[in-house]
């Protein structure tokens, strides 16, 4: 890793409403310290019905907690029931917003280019997307990994100037591993992160590639985190089921010491 500052996204997926969500942020506000802070960008990424209650929480107790959604209309306003628009997560100040999560590219049938206007939109609206890829276990059992993650990458960040994409955050997160207790090798993580950089520097140039944070998602846990995060490429962690549990996410955050406790 170079001087880029790490960021630990938890991705709450759809659990957690606002009372339990400010009962957990108030908990991780409380194990979590400045210098935390200072090391680590530390974010909560929750449901639509969680922003309000959070950024109350954040802004009146002033914590250094940042937030966001888990995603975003491509269209600034108008008749599009259930949808939800960057300037109204603007309004809420929010800090990010997943884009192309594999859940809504699964399930909702997500396309690159959706995920690329999603990820304009948001940009627009001065909100840092995190622009999420990775391939499914066939794909890896190929081999076709990193042409597939290049690829989508590509595909996902099309329409975007180097300075948006410099201001967006990358994830790289194989399916195989969401959610299944299968954590990548640091190596597999570290192989995709940074053949998706050479193609950031590839695209744009390589300050693009060397400004940009790339994470890795996939079963990543408090036991886990230090290994992943030593790898050069990859600058933190989106976290699913392990954001949810305060002091696993704390360990995350502080993966540092873990790496100082083995060493
Ligand atoms: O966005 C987060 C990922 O989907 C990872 O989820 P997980 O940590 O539960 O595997």
């Amino acid at each position: 890793m170079t001087d880029r500052k790490p960021l630990m996204a938890g991705n709450w997926k759809m659990n957690l409403n606002h009372f339990e969500a400010m009962k957990h942020v108030q908990e991780l506000a409380f194990s979590l310290t400045d210098k935390d802070f200072d090391a680590v960008d530390v974010a909560v990424l929750v449901p639509f019905t969680d922003l309000r209650s959070v950024q109350t929480l954040v802004q009146g107790d002033k914590l250094r907690i940042q937030y966001g959604a888990q995603d975003v209309s491509q269209h600034p306003s108008g008749a599009y029931t259930g949808d939800i628009s960057a300037p109204m997560l603007a309004k809420l100040d929010c800090h990010y917003v997943i884009v192309g999560h594999s859940e809504r590219r699964q399930y909702h049938g997500e396309t690159d280019a959706l995920v690329a206007a999603k990820a304009v939109a948001a940009r627009k609206h001065g909100i840092t997307p995190i622009v999420c890829v990775g391939e499914h276990l066939q794909v890896r059992k190929d081999g076709a990994h990193v042409a597939h993650c290049v690829e989508q990458t590509r595909g996902s960040l099309a329409g975007l100037s180097a300075e948006q994409v410099q201001a967006s955050v990358i994830a790289y997160e194989p399916v195989w591993a969401i959610g299944t207790g299968e954590v990548a090798t640091p190596e597999d993580a570290q192989e995709v992160c940074a053949a998706i950089r050479t193609e950031l520097a590839t695209l744009f140039d390589e300050s693009v590639a060397a400004n940009t944070r790339i994470l890795y998602g996939g079963s990543v846990k408090g036991a886990n985190a230090a290994e992943l995060m030593a790898q050069p490429d990859v600058d933190g962690a989106l976290v699913g089921g392990a954001s949810l549990d305060a002091a696993d996410f704390t360990r995350i955050v502080r993966f540092r010491d873990s790496a100082v406790a083995a060493g």
